[in-house]
């Protein structure tokens, strides 16, 4: 299984930090994030005016299709049945040359994640919670590293079938998809030998889900920034555009002063303006890491992280935390879920199912309006006494009233923080990009009960156009810290700006 966690920390390999992270993403932050950071911007700036521009050292070019072709000889080598004779595993390709040699092994990522070990024999709890125990599925046997080198003949082969066969896993292929998805990851630096199945599966999806909002607006946007100077009537056409993608008014506004500010210097040709407007919206998405938030986002090891996870009913609440639970527990977290929804039984039920199907252990009280906070208690008990690194909380999505919701998560996190003092939290805000705007009045009304530290969007593969993302950092000021892109357990990932825009204005 690919490490998540270990990608969105810049590691690929232990102890192993792939140069690639941009600037912005490698600011060590402090941990819980200060509001009145210094380094906020003046509200009414735009991006901050662009420097000088220093004469960059050119890049090195890099030969995208021989990338793309050394990953995809390794993923197929990787997905190659292992045979019985043991072979000696020969060198991962890592120098991509025009003939191509046979494809060699890649050895499997180092240490893969073992799976969540669920105790059996669980200690007598001190109340009476119902702790349902699951198994982590039987995770299919790594490929040997001995896997016989062979001839690449056909270059589409099935994706492995998944332990939970994914409703519509993407068949590997040499095509469109992969070579677009490998040059995202080339331009952040990654190598060809360390890139997962998993990555090129999940950006095809991402770039599928924002297929329809990244056509509109790239053509479009061509169109207008094509003619020059931005002029009033251009302005107001990039203005709806972004509108129309969901945006909002306060990160369009900021988007339009740093477009203008640019292209009143240099009438760039079209596809210049797009990167600049790649950059500016990768500054709008990145803004809150200036503002004390760490842009690098996962469980402390050897330490309890609780993440509450709070929303409105709908959005996708229990679905993310059966695939939060996910990530976790195959990045090599030990995971723990606390089934907090209490004002609807069905809630628990839900939690139940998906939590089983990352074969993690789900704290419940049976019987009618539980009260949620001693459940929280007897999470935080079981993760504490059980070691586990990550305890996700399911809070009430919808209770009589807003009132009483509100004050039902303060009380959870008066508990949480009395209970787990040393626990490194974080309250994550589940939003659904479906309902744009919608949304965002949504995220006003938890902000400040639910002491929010970052945004789960879900849905960004129906008919979402994905400006909420931006819209919600703007005006919470709130990292997005996951997206979800699907109803299959692997369809929610951490979160990377570069990729996001890559995916919204990338043809
Ligand atoms: N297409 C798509 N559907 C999703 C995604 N995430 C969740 N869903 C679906 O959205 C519906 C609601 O998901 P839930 O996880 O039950 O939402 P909830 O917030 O827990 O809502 P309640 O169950 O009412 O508490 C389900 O049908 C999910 O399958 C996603 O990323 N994409």
């Amino acid at each position: 299984m690919f490490n998540w966690f270990r990608r969105a920390l810049g590691k690929t390999e232990e102890n192993a930090t792939v140069e690639n992270q941009p600037a912005s993403s490698v600011t060590e932050a402090p941990e819980t994030p200060d509001p009145e950071a210094t380094t906020k911007l003046p509200p009414d700036s735009p991006i901050a005016p662009p420097e000088p521009e220093a004469t960059p050292e050119p890049e090195p070019k890099v030969d995208y299709l021989a990338w793309a072709k050394t990953a995809f000889q390794n993923i197929q080598a990787r997905q190659a049945p292992s045979l019985d004779t043991p072979t000696a595993a020969p060198e991962a390709v890592n120098h991509p040359t025009e003939n191509f040699p046979s494809p060699v092994i890649a050895p499997p990522p180092d240490n893969p994640p073992t799976p969540q070990d669920s105790a059996t024999n669980i200690p007598e709890a001190p109340s009476q919670p119902e702790i349902s125990v699951t198994t982590a599925p039987d995770s299919p046997p790594l490929p040997s590293p001995e896997t016989p080198v062979g001839e690449i003949t056909d270059l589409t082969v099935p994706a492995t079938p998944t332990p939970t066969t994914e409703p519509d896993a993407i068949p590997l292929a040499l095509d469109e998809g992969f070579l677009w998805s490998a040059e995202v990851l080339a331009s952040q630096g990654r190598r060809p030998e360390d890139v997962d199945l998993e990555e090129i599966t999940w950006l095809q999806k991402l770039r599928q889900g924002l297929g329809k909002t990244r056509r509109g607006l790239v053509n479009q946007l061509k169109a207008v920034v094509g003619r020059g100077p931005l002029g009033a009537d251009a302005v107001e056409d990039i203005e709806s555009l972004l509108l129309q993608a969901d945006v909002g008014v306060a990160a369009t506004d900021k988007i339009i002063q740093a477009l203008q500010t640019k292209i009143r210097q240099d009438a760039l040709p079209a596809d210049q303006a797009i990167d600049y407007l790649k950059q500016i919206l990768r500054d709008v998405l990145e803004e809150p890491f200036q503002n004390g938030y760490d842009p690098n986002f996962a469980p402390q090891k050897q330490r309890l992280n609780i993440w509450l996870m709070t929303g409105v009913n709908g959005v996708g609440k229990t679905t993310t935390i059966g695939k939060i639970a996910h990530v976790a527990s195959t990045s090599g977290y030990p995971c723990l879920v606390a089934a907090a929804d209490t004002f609807r039984a069905a809630a628990v039920e839900q939690v139940k199912i998906w939590a089983a199907r990352s074969g993690v252990e789900v704290i419940a009280n049976p019987g009618k309006n539980t009260d949620p906070a001693a459940v929280v208690f007897d999470g935080i008990s079981a993760a504490q006494s059980r070691h586990c690194e990550l305890l996700l909380i399911d809070t009430a999505g919808r209770l009589q009233n807003k009132q009483n919701l509100m004050e039902e998560l303060k009380k959870i996190r008066r508990i949480v923080d009395k209970k787990a003092p040393d626990a490194h939290i974080e309250s994550l805000l589940v939003l659904d990009a479906t309902l744009g705007q919608n949304g965002l009045r949504q995220a006003q009304v938890f902000a400040e009960a639910a002491q929010l530290t970052g945004v789960v969007i879900t849905k960004l593969d129906g008919t979402a156009k994905g400006g909420v993302a931006l819209a919600v950092v703007q005006e919470l000021g709130l990292p997005i810290r996951f997206i979800g892109a699907g109803e299959g357990i692997k369809d929610l990932r951490p979160f990377s700006s570069y990729e996001f825009v890559e995916a919204l204005l990338s043809s």
